[in-house]
Parts: structure tokens; C-alpha cells; sequence
């Protein structure tokens, strides 16, 4: 390869490490650094909600709204959070139970943040709602992400043996969209 090849990181201890392999062998690899501000969607339920929206602003290309769910456990001091999605995927329902094991708390929070945007460049407004439950062996349909292990708190059912009038009106969706709902209609104007 003629030219370097860019590896864009701020590490420098990947860097380091990357270039070290990379130069062995037959056909070492000529590396170059740049440190570029890449959309990297990791941090925070905040950060990550906030991401999404000003990624999807630009796509739309004017005002628009996301969500996104966490389901966070007190154990794990938030964990997975954001990243439920693909905790979900991969180790289902059960494995979001086995995550627990010798954990002294199987407490967790379930969040659900909106985040609006009024267009491209600016930055997302957040609406948060938070419903406190507990991890439980699945009960109920299976039909919606975690619904049937997280069973919240004062109740005796989980999510998914709820009927969706009662969830809506408990759950951590049902919250951030009374604030979402209070936001976009003081945006209504008569004229
Ligand atoms: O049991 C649940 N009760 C809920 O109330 C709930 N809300 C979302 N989810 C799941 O949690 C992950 C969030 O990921 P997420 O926010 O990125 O959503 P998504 O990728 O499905 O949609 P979107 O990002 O296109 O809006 C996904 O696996 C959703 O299926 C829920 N599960
Ligand atoms: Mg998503």
C-alpha cells in the first residue's frame, strides 16, 4: 500500500497497540493517525437519546422527535441502559435474569427519554420518564422487548401481563409523554 492508512482514533494506546501488529509480517501496514469527532454511540442514556435525534434531524432535514428505551439495573449502576437492545438480542429473556445472579439487588429502572429536535443544528430538547420495577422470570407475552421480566414496583404483574391502558399509565413511556405532550402543545400557536 502506498499511501498511510488513516486510523481515526484519540486513543493513543490503541494506536500504539494497533501499529505494533500491524507493522509485523510480510506486508506491514503504514498507519496514520486522525483524531475526528465521529458519531461513536456510546455514553449515557442522554448522550446516546441525543445522538440519535440530531442524526435523524439531519436525515429528515427539519423538526423531528426520537425515543429511546433503557432498562437499567441498580446493580450494574445503570447497565445495559441504552444498550438493552442488543442485551435483548442476544441473551433474551432469561439472560437478563442470569445477569443477576449473585447480585445482592435485582432492582432496576426502566427510561424511556424523547428527544426533539427543531431541525438540523439545533439541539435536542429531552423529555424523560422513569418507572422502577424488579427483573422477574418472564410472565406474560412475549411480544415487546423486556415487557415480561421487569415487573414494576407496587405491582403484581409484569408490564406484559398488564393491558396496555394500565402499562401507559404507569410505565416509565407513559411519563416522558405527558411531559413531551405538555412541551409540544405550548409550541401550538392559534394563528
Ligand atoms: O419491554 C419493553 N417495554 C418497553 O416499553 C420498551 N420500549 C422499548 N423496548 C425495547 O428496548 C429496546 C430499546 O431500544 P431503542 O430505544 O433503540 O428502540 P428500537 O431500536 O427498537 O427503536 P428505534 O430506535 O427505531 O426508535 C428495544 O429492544 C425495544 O424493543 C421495550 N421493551
Ligand atoms: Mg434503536
Amino acid at each position: 500500500m502506498s499511501k498511510p492508512l488513516i486510523f481515526v482514533t484519540g486513543n493513543a494506546n490503541k494506536l500504539r497497540e494497533v501499529k505494533a501488529i500491524l507493522s509485523q509480517g510480510a506486508h506491514p501496514i503504514d498507519l496514520e493517525s486522525q483524531d475526528l469527532d465521529v458519531p461513536e454511540i456510546q455514553g449515557t442514556t442522554e448522550e446516546v437519546a441525543k445522538a440519535k435525534c440530531r442524526a435523524a434531524a439531519e436525515l429528515v432535514g427539519g423538526p423531528c422527535l426520537t425515543e429511546d428505551t433503557a432498562l437499567c439495573y441498580v446493580a450494574l449502576k445503570g447497565l445495559p441502559g441504552p444498550y438493552i437492545k442488543h442485551f435483548m438480542q442476544t441473551i433474551g429473556h432469561e439472560g437478563l435474569n442470569t445477569l443477576l445472579d449473585g447480585f445482592s439487588t435485582r432492582e432496576a429502572w426502566s427510561l424511556c427519554t424523547f428527544a426533539y429536535s427543531a431541525g438540523p443544528g439545533t439541539e435536542p430538547i429531552i423529555f424523560e420518564g422513569r418507572t422502577d420495577g424488579t427483573i422477574v422470570p418472564a410472565r406474560g407475552p412475549k411480544v415487546f422487548g423486556w415487557d415480561a421480566v421487569f415487573q414494576p414496583a407496587g405491582f403484581d404483574q409484569t408490564y406484559a401481563e398488564m393491558d396496555s391502558v394500565e402499562k401507559n399509565q404507569i410505565s416509565h413511556r407513559g411519563k416522558a409523554l405527558a411531559k413531551l405532550r405538555e412541551f409540544l402543545q405550548s409550541q401550538v400557536t392559534d394563528s
